[in-house]
């Protein structure tokens, strides 16, 4: 780590503008970044990602993977950021320095969906050494029309995600009536009156992004506590954190425990049985589970099909370039709220089983003997 190093590129422009996006789980975040990463501004752009899961899939879904293209382990950007985050941050300052890695002139720090983002914006303004080599840029905030007031209601770091905006982008507007829009609009205005609402879209939204607003950024208190709107977010957020690496005990009941657990698998993917089973899943738990997302070996296909879901919404396939390393495995990393993972391991695990004997061995056997797993994703 060199925090001393004499940064000629800093010496020149002074210290180099960090931007944190944010947005609740499967919000837009990876999209919105992609769509601006393609911009020639964004062309000097560091990255970080940090995800909340076992296994890190964004910088696979990400096109644009350089040197430049950091993936922090799985953690959150609130807890980490005094280690992890501020550690590349420091490291990808002193390899500009050396010259070992292409220049930057700013950095994007993609958080993770459950990320309360004061503790990081708070650390990036008071820590000693990165703050004469960073400044806080504008905070973008990604809201889903589709999902967002739910996430509002339910959890609080959605609605701190939404306070600590200077920009909120809301996504999936495609996907939605003019009136819901609306009503997400208006609800977003209530939270935070003074961020700039527009759609992810928008074609302004980069020079937005990249401006400085008149009213420094530094003028924020960035450590004011948020409480939330009467009747919201019932959870705390330090409670919220609960994952298999990333495992934090606070006051929350396993009921309210969010974790993340991810399943790993050799064997090809019939398209057809998963979607069946992915759908009747998310038709009977899509309240409780908040995130889907993976890189499937499907039977039949040369490269990887990448598969999001946000509780309900399931979105369309992508069908992928290539595969990110030797091994075509299946991946899956799942989010969920109270449920136990080997609910849905077992139901995977059943189903699977049994798309196979009909497609190749019985095509009747099965059909008798619903087992528990079976009936628990499909009830
Ligand atoms: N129709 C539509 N789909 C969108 C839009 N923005 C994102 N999506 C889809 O929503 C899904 C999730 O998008 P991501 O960009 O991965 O979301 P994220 O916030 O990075 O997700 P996490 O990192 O898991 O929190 C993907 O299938 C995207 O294609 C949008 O504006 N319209």
């Amino acid at each position: 780590m060199n925090g001393g190093a004499i940064d000629p590129a800093e010496a020149r422009q002074g210290p180099t503008p960090v931007n944190l996006l944010t947005g609740f789980l499967g919000s837009g975040k990876t999209t919105l970044l992609q769509r601006l990463l393609t911009d020639a501004a964004m062309a000097n752009a560091a990255v970080l990602i940090n995800e909340f899961g076992e296994v890190g899939l964004d910088h696979h879904l990400l096109e644009r993977i350089d040197d430049n293209v950091v993936l922090l382990k799985s953690g959150c950007v609130c807890c980490t950021v005094r280690g992890e985050v501020a550690d590349a941050l420091q490291s990808l300052h002193a390899q500009r320095a050396r010259g070992e890695i292409p220049f930057f002139d700013r950095v994007v720090i993609e958080s993770t969906g459950l990320a309360d983002p004061y503790p990081a914006l708070s650390t990036l303004r008071a820590h000693p050494v990165l703050k004469s080599q960073f400044c806080v840029g504008k905070v973008i905030t990604t809201v889903d029309a589709v999902n967002g007031l739910s996430a509002v209601a339910r959890r609080l770091e959605a609605v701190r995600q939404i306070a600590a905006a200077d920009i909120i982008a809301v996504t999936k507007t495609d996907l939605c009536d003019e009136r819901t829009t609306m009503a997400v609009n208006m609800r977003l205005g209530e939270i935070n009156p003074t961020a700039t609402i527009i759609t992810a879209a928008d074609a302004t939204l980069l020079s937005r992004l990249t401006t400085r607003s008149a009213q420094s950024i530094d003028d924020h208190q960035w450590t004011a506590e948020v409480p939330p709107a009467r009747g919201e977010a019932q959870s705390s957020h330090d409670a919220s954190h609960h994952g298999s690496h990333h495992h934090h005990h606070h006051d929350e009941d396993e009921a309210h425990a969010v974790r993340s657990f991810s399943m790993v698998f050799e064997d090809d993917v019939d398209w057809t049985g998963f979607g069946i089973w992915l759908t009747m899943l998310l038709n009977r738990h899509g309240d409780r589970i908040f995130r889907v997302k993976g890189i499937l070996n499907v039977a039949g296909e040369a490269n990887p099909v990448a598969i999001h879901a946000v509780q309900r919404l399931v979105h369309p396939p992508v069908h992928m370039k290539r595969w990110p390393d030797e091994r075509r495995q299946s991946r899956i990393v799942f989010i969920a709220e109270g449920i136990d993972p080997q609910r849905i391991r077992r139901s995977f695990e059943v189903f699977s089983r049994l798309a196979a004997r009909v497609l190749f061995d019985d095509p009747v056997g099965g059909a008798d003997r619903p087992l528990e797993a079976e009936t628990w994703a499909s009830a």
